[in-house]
């Protein structure tokens, strides 16, 4: 080897301990050594690229070694991150030092084009004004009446009937998550602004356009976050190119969607009685900007309509292997129907649906192991030690991990990767409520899902309907596990394909 090179790798050595010294290396940092992968130039990023495609099971591995289920990553600069699944942690980021962890400005940025300044991409006053309107209107009974009504309808009129259809061709396989989706994006999209896109059973060219235009701008908006050199997506925006062409493309659609009816509504307001989101926020002084109420309606879609599919599909393909479990919610439904007076395919009511407390298990305890929401984050606003001791930096991330939580041995215990809805009942037969920094399914604190109470009377309504009504065969191999999309909520690669056959018959 000649002087040059030597000197040269000498060089490049003397730079990368350097630049690890000064760029990457933390400072006290109780977990230091549990990280996601150290490289001296680019942090944990050649690990996470190289786990990319089984990230929540390989990052579950890493936090579940670590003694405060907590890890750091570290990325190229200053500017790491930390990801926990660890109750204290999720306390403190959530409720006790709310105001240190925001959305914060990277988050609100990227989503910006599309969310606006809605309620799930808003910090501070705007984020308050917003949530104490929707907060009071999301605990009146006139709220719940009209989701109830919707659901029933849905039910009635366009689920039911088109599993109906199905179940008379033998062979006909289904993509259930895509029927989920399409129900639950109809559902919320009449709750929040009375609208029927009709994308499932229904007459498509209503709305089809506008939900592939709000799946496209959802997955395309996160996809910013995915860019190995930040800022890159401006770049693109400026010239209208490639992903952010086709970003701006659907924003435009969506929002010349919503602009629509908001505007015929607020023309019309006076003898409009409707019950939705989007009357009430116009039923509100002050609210008589137009992009504002598109921002506030699109965050509620966003929020309400993958969350309950993917919360669905799970459950179903969970079932479709644990016939005892199935067994049970269809005696709890029998015994209901007997004590009610009801046959089977009538909806249930709302006292009804509360009687369900085996259901309510198992659908809870299907989220603690799939959750819809596997990871959320949140910026560090100052310099903070987290209840573990754990070093974080002004404006470094914060996640909180769902999906290993719900298997964490000191969690759940030793039988955690268990499907077992027995552990949310009670000694008296009733469902239990867990913490919810133990069990953040719903997010928790001052933030916490506004949608809770709507989301589990979809899930029941959906699950009591079918299971009674159908036997949903998964054609997925036995044992064999979907595989997870990269995506906000917890969605199947694939979908998840059944056949489905009338009990009744
Ligand atoms: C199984 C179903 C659902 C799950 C698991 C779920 C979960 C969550 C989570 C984790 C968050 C926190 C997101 C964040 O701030 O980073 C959240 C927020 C929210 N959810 Fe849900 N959600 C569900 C259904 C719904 C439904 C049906 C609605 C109805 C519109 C809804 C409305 C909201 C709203 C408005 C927020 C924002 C609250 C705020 O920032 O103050 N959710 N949800």
């Amino acid at each position: 080897m000649d002087i040059l090179s030597l000197q040269t790798i000498l060089f490049f050595l003397l730079f990368s301990i350097c630049f690890y010294i000064f760029f990457l290396k933390p400072k006290s940092n109780k977990n230091a050594n549990y990280s996601f992968g150290i490289n001296p130039l680019l942090g944990s990023l050649p690990n996470f690229l190289c786990h990319r495609h089984h990230f929540l099971d390989w990052s579950t591995e890493i936090l579940s070694t670590s003694p405060t289920n907590t890890a750091v990553f570290y990325r190229p600069g200053k500017l790491h991150g930390v990801i926990t699944a660890n109750p204290q942690i999720v306390e403190h980021m959530l409720k006790s030092n709310f105001d240190n962890y925001p959305k914060g400005t990277r988050q609100i940025t990227l989503l910006e084009d599309f969310l606006g300044k809605g309620i799930f991409n808003a910090d501070g006053e705007l984020w308050k004004i917003q949530r104490k309107t929707a907060s009071y209107e999301f605990n009146t009974k006139s709220l719940r009446n009209f989701v109830m009504k919707n659901i029933s309808t849905e039910l009635q009129t366009r689920l039911i009937p088109v599993l109906e259809k199905v179940s008379v061709e033998t062979n006909r396989i289904l993509d259930f998550q895509d029927i989920m989706e399409r129900f639950a994006f109809d559902n919320i999209c009449k709750v929040a602004f009375n609208v029927d896109p009709c994308c499932l059973g229904g007459d498509e060219s209503v709305g089809w356009e506008f939900m592939q235009a709000f799946e496209d701008a959802s997955s395309l908006s996160l996809g910013r976050f995915m860019y190995a050199i930040r800022g890159l997506y401006k770049i693109k925006k400026f010239f209208n190119m490639g992903s952010e062409k086709k970003l701006q493309k659907s924003i435009s659609i969506v929002h010349e969607f919503a602009n629509k009816i908001i505007k015929t509504r607020m023309e019309e307001r006076n003898e409009n009685k409707d019950e939705d989101l989007l009357s009430r926020f116009i039923g509100t002084k002050n609210n008589e900007n137009i992009e504002f109420l598109r921002d506030v309606v699109i965050s509620f879609i966003l929020a309400g309509h993958d969350t309950t599919s993917s919360a669905l599909s799970w459950f179903f393909w969970l079932l479709s292997s644990r016939k005892d479990v199935e067994e049970r919610i269809l005696q709890e439904l029998e015994n209901i129907r007997a004590r009610n007076g009801k046959s089977i395919g009538e909806v249930y009511s709302f006292d009804e649906l509360r009687e369900m407390h085996y259901l309510h298990a198992a659908i809870s305890e299907s989220m603690r192991l799939y959750p819809p929401v596997p990871v959320d984050t949140k910026a560090c606003k100052e310099d903070d030690i987290l209840p573990d001791g754990t070093f974080i930096g002004k404006n470094w991330f914060i996640s909180y991990h769902a999906y290993a939580m719900g298997r964490m041995e000191n969690i759940w215990g030793k039988d955690c990767c268990e499907y077992k809805p027995e552990r949310w009942i009670d000694e008296n037969g009733i469902c239990k409520q867990e913490s919810p920094f133990k069990y953040p399914i719903f997010h928790g604190g001052l933030r916490m899902c506004l949608g809770k109470d709507m989301a589990y009377i979809q899930m029941k309504s959906i699950a009591a309907s079918v299971l009674e009504r159908f036997a949903v065969d998964v054609m997925i191999e036995k044992g064999k596990s979907p595989e997870h999309l990269f995506s906000l909520t917890l969605r199947m690669k694939g979908g998840l394909p059944v056949r489905v056959r009338d009990r009744i018959i």
